[in-house]
């Protein structure tokens, strides 16, 4: 009895404990969720910018070693002070642009971005801290922000930029900055900028690359003056599909910041008209001049067609929040669900699992017994490895000792590789390689991990 109520008394002073140190955390994520900052899920009417008639001793001392520049001296530190930047997406290119315009000292910071901070964000998108996973990106990049300079005014807006808000929101705003990373947002923000005369610092990055343009400036071309007609959204590749290298965004995101500050203090942008590319393998800035102007622009032509904002999502085949894009290439019948493969294993059915994905993703993760091969090998008919799979094949009708023929199941990342390789290898079935009875697998491994294994990694 003794005992039992001694254990019992541990065990209480054991709960009592965690009570206390879940208190704490809820308490510091309280904190860190109500900083002072309004999260705005709409766009309301913003009071103007009040000007700065001279820079006081802390903002002499705040800003001295840019002051010393005779490029932007005190004048342009009072013109930075007046001006107002809208920041649209805080993810890889969006948080090194806000923290830079921070500091620097610009009047008023708008913070947009519909998404929350994730795990996958943190490598790049430094503003964010593994305890803001799951917050609104435009809170927590409106804290740091913050954090760095309270005197600059940052707005955080929660909410997609659309047709239905992007002109209301950006005539509030001096200069814009386009830091999303989908082609309808691309369209969306130049014509609502052209609409509203407002400069566009533009840019992109992607693997270990990176490009900056201002478009809609100095007489300079605007977005669609360059690309009159979206891109098929097959051909786009984002982060999430072709990876990216954390500095790469940090790069062109400080380069984005550069440009702004230039243009808000008074310099102006040298950038307007021309393409600046950077190759972080060659560690190369490259310049090339853009097309002018053009006269039959359908946004900033002499005649335009495009008077007011469309609906940019079935203009480019594709939505804003598209993470990952799912095509539909095959019948139902060449399909087969991640369950229905996991039952073919589970009976040991004999087959072959063949894995299209790039090495570099398979050294990552993949299903025990695949075969890889990447598609684009498949698509070239590389010989070693249609050799390779011919192999498998032979081994896998000795092993079913019938004329059938042998089952091919095919797996990437999120099924839309897979069907492309079902298609080239139909082609190739009965003549460039042994008749085989060839599916895809619906979803991929992301669907493997989602619906049969939580511990497969999802990358
Ligand atoms: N129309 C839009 N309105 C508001 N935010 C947008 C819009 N389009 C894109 N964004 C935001 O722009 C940011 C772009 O950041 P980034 O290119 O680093 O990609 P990501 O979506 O965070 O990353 P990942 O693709 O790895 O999930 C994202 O945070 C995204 O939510």
């Amino acid at each position: 009895m003794a005992q039992e109520v001694c254990s019992l008394k541990a065990q209480l002073k054991e709960q009592e404990k965690e009570i206390a140190a879940l208190k704490k955390k809820l308490s510091q994520l309280e904190k860190s969720h109500t900083s002072a900052l309004e999260l705005h899920d709409k766009v309301r009417p913003l009071t103007p910018l009040k000007a700065k008639l001279a820079l006081s001793n802390e903002d002499i001392m705040r800003y001295s070693r840019q002051l010393l520049l005779p490029e932007l001296g005190v004048q342009g530190q009072l013109n930075l002070s007046k001006t107002s930047v809208l920041v649209v997406g805080c993810g890889g290119l969006g948080c090194p642009l806000a923290q830079y315009l921070a500091a620097a000292g610009i009047g008023r910071l708008g913070l947009l971005d519909y998404d929350e901070v994730e795990l996958s964000n943190l490598h790049r998108q430094v503003l964010h801290g593994e305890e803001n996973q799951g917050q609104a990106k435009a809170l927590s990049a409106a804290n740091a922000a913050r954090r760095l300079n309270s005197t600059v005014e940052c707005i955080p807006y929660h909410l997609q930029l659309s047709s239905e808000n992007a002109l209301q929101l950006i005539q509030q705003y001096d200069i814009v900055a386009d830091c999303s990373d989908n082609v309808p947002t691309r369209y969306l923000v130049n014509d609502a900028c052209v609409l509203s005369g407002k400069p566009l610092v533009s840019a992109s990055a992607l693997r270990m690359e990176g490009q900056l343009t201002v478009y809609n400036y100095s007489g300079g071309p605007c977005y669609r003056c360059l690309y009159p007609v979206p891109p098929p959204p097959e051909t786009v590749t984002n982060c999430s599909d072709g990876g990216v290298l954390g500095v790469v965004p940090g790069i062109m995101g400080c380069f984005q910041a550069l440009e702004v500050i230039k243009i808000a203090s008074g310099q102006g942008s040298s950038c307007s008209q021309q393409l600046v590319m950077f190759d972080a393998q060659d560690a190369r800035f490259r310049s090339i001049k853009l097309r002018p102007k053009q006269a039959g622009c359908a946004v900033c032509g002499e005649n335009p067609s495009v008077t007011k904002l469309v609906d940019y999502e079935s203009f480019c085949g594709s939505a804003a929040t598209d993470k990952c894009r799912k095509l539909n290439l095959l019948p139902r019948d060449q399909r087969i669900t991640v369950q229905d493969y996991q039952s073919i294993m589970d009976k040991a059915v004999p087959h072959l699992l063949l894995d299209v994905r790039p090495l570099v993703e398979v050294e990552i993760c993949h299903l025990p017994f695949s075969l890889n091969i990447p598609l684009s090998s498949l698509e070239e008919r590389k010989t070693e490895h249609i050799q390779l799979f011919q192999e498998r094949i032979s081994q896998l009708k000795q092993q079913m000792a019938g004329d059938c023929r042998p089952p091919v199941y095919v797996i990437c990342k999120l099924g839309n590789d897979s069907q492309k390789a079902v298609q080239v290898l139909e082609k190739m079935s009965g003549s460039e390689v042994d008749s085989i009875m060839v599916k895809d697998i619906c979803g991929g491994l992301m669907a493997w991990a989602q619906k049969i294994d939580p511990t497969f990694p999802q990358y």
